[in-house]
Parts: structure tokens; C-alpha cells; sequence
């Protein structure tokens, strides 16, 4: 196997006795769609937020292109190509859906594009958060306020968003959540199309979409991961069959 982009080693995390993620060990692959799965409470968003900064780890590393990022900060993991969708919350509803990506291209650019002049600089700003959005499949509703978009196209801006900044892998934490089934499956077309050029992390409940999307699977169970194989194999474990019943069906 090659080089893996992003490895965990032994990482964990707990609240006084609460351990909540728990030598957690896995590696993600240059090019793969890697999904991590659970049932409610495993821990997953917690990785998630471990993996981009936004919580440090109480031991283990995180490893990304070869480099120890552990103790770096949310940004200096942005800067270095590790990237995660920001929530819709993030999203500004009174501007346009270009200009929620102009922002974060603006934001990755940083000084970059001080030195053009106003007009040339918005150009290519709008540029780049074009390409973006295209990539999204939202093109069409660039000028549109965000506020003012569906529920599934919000998803798709996060995910626009998210690519604004350039990432080399990107972590998504249920990009599905609260899409009806036309909007889920156009949610699930751009992640296939994304998926030939990026490496991704997703965390998602709707299983029918993780196994049609990944080529890995990692099952998290009470913040250990107790398998981690393809999509074919993971469903025919027993250990992950017994940790899902009574939670979501596995297809
Ligand atoms: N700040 C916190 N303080 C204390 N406990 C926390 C905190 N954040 C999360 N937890 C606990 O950690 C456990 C894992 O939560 P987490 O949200 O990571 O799970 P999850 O697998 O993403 O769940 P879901 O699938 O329901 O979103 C839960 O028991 C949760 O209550």
C-alpha cells in the first residue's frame, strides 16, 4: 500500500471518565473515499473534530502527509490541505452562494491577492468560487442568497465551501443529514464525482449512501474502531451485524 495521506495512531479523548474516542488506529489512503460508521454516540463526530483541530486529543497522533499535525491549530491544518465542511451554520444567509465561496477562497488566498487591483481581484475571486460551486453542481444558483436555498443545496454549498479552501483531503460530518431523497442523491453524485480527484472522510448514518460511496469502511464502536475493510466485507461482520442491531439497518 502506499504511503497512507492521514494516519491516527492511538488517539483518544476523554471527558473526566467518559473515554470517548480510544486508541483509535486508522489509516486513510491517498485517493480513497474512507467512511466511518458507528451507531449513535460512538464517537465519530468527536474524531472528526480531533482529525481537524478543533479538539485536542488527550494522547495519540495524527500524522498527515507524512508530517506530525497534533498539536497544530484548526488553520495551520487548513493551510497544509486538511480541510472539513463547515456546517450550515457557517454559511451567511443574507449573501449570495458565490459570495459565501469568494469568501473562503479570499480567506485560503490571504495576502496573495493584496497586490491586484480591486476590480482584477474580485474577478478572480468570483473566478475560483465559480469553479467551486461548478464542482457542486450549484453554478446555476451562484447569485442566489444562501438564505433563500434548499435544504440540500445549503449541503452542497458546505461542501463548495470546504473546497474554497484547497484541500488535498476533506472531512465531511453527515453531509446527508435532514435531505430529502432527490436532494441526498445529488449530495451523493457530487461526492462521487469529488471522490476521483480528493481523498475524503466521511461520517454518515445513511448506509445506503456509504456503501454505494466508499472504498474503506471503519466501524466505531463506543469510541473503538472494531473494523475497519471494505464495504462487502464490513457488512458481513459479525461484530459490526451485532453492534447495529436495534440502530440503523445495515443494507
Ligand atoms: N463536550 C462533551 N462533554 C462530555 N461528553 C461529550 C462531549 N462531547 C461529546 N460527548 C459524549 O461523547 C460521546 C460521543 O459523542 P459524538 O457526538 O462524538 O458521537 P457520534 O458517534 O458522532 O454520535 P451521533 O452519531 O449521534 O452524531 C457521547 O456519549 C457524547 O455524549
Amino acid at each position: 500500500m502506499a504511503e497512507p495521506l492521514l494516519e491516527l495512531r492511538n488517539l483518544r479523548k476523554s471527558y473526566g471518565a467518559l473515554v470517548v474516542t480510544d486508541d483509535v488506529n486508522i489509516s486513510v489512503q491517498p485517493g480513497e473515499l474512507h467512511a466511518i460508521i458507528g451507531p449513535n454516540g460512538a464517537g465519530k463526530t468527536t474524531l472528526i473534530h480531533q482529525i481537524s483541530g478543533m479538539l485536542p486529543s488527550n494522547s495519540g497522533q495524527i500524522l498527515f502527509i507524512g508530517e506530525d499535525i497534533s498539536q497544530l491549530s484548526m488553520p495551520q491544518r487548513v493551510e497544509r490541505g486538511l480541510a472539513r465542511s463547515f456546517q450550515i451554520t457557517s454559511i451567511l444567509p443574507g449573501f449570495s452562494a458565490l459570495e459565501n465561496v469568494a469568501l473562503a477562497v479570499q480567506a485560503r488566498s490571504g495576502s496573495s491577492f493584496r497586490f491586484f487591483g480591486n476590480a482584477s481581484r474580485e474577478n478572480d475571486l468570483n473566478g475560483l468560487a465559480m469553479e467551486c460551486l461548478g464542482e457542486v453542481g450549484l453554478a446555476a444558483r451562484a447569485r442566489i442568497p444562501a438564505g433563500l436555498l434548499s435544504h440540500g443545496e445549503k449541503r452542497q454549498l458546505e461542501l463548495a465551501v470546504g473546497l474554497a479552501t484547497a484541500p488535498k483531503l476533506l472531512l465531511l460530518d453527515e453531509p446527508l443529514a435532514g435531505t430529502g431523497h432527490d436532494e441526498s442523491q445529488r449530495v451523493v453524485e457530487t461526492l462521487r464525482r469529488l471522490k476521483s480527484r480528493l481523498t475524503i472522510v466521511l461520517i454518515e448514518h445513511d448506509m445506503e449512501a456509504v456503501f454505494s460511496l466508499a472504498d474503506r469502511v471503519s466501524v466505531l464502536v463506543y469510541g473503538r474502531v472494531i473494523a475497519t475493510d471494505t464495504p462487502e466485507r464490513v457488512r458481513a461482520n459479525p461484530d459490526v451485524r451485532a453492534a447495529y442491531l436495534g440502530e440503523e439497518e445495515l443494507v
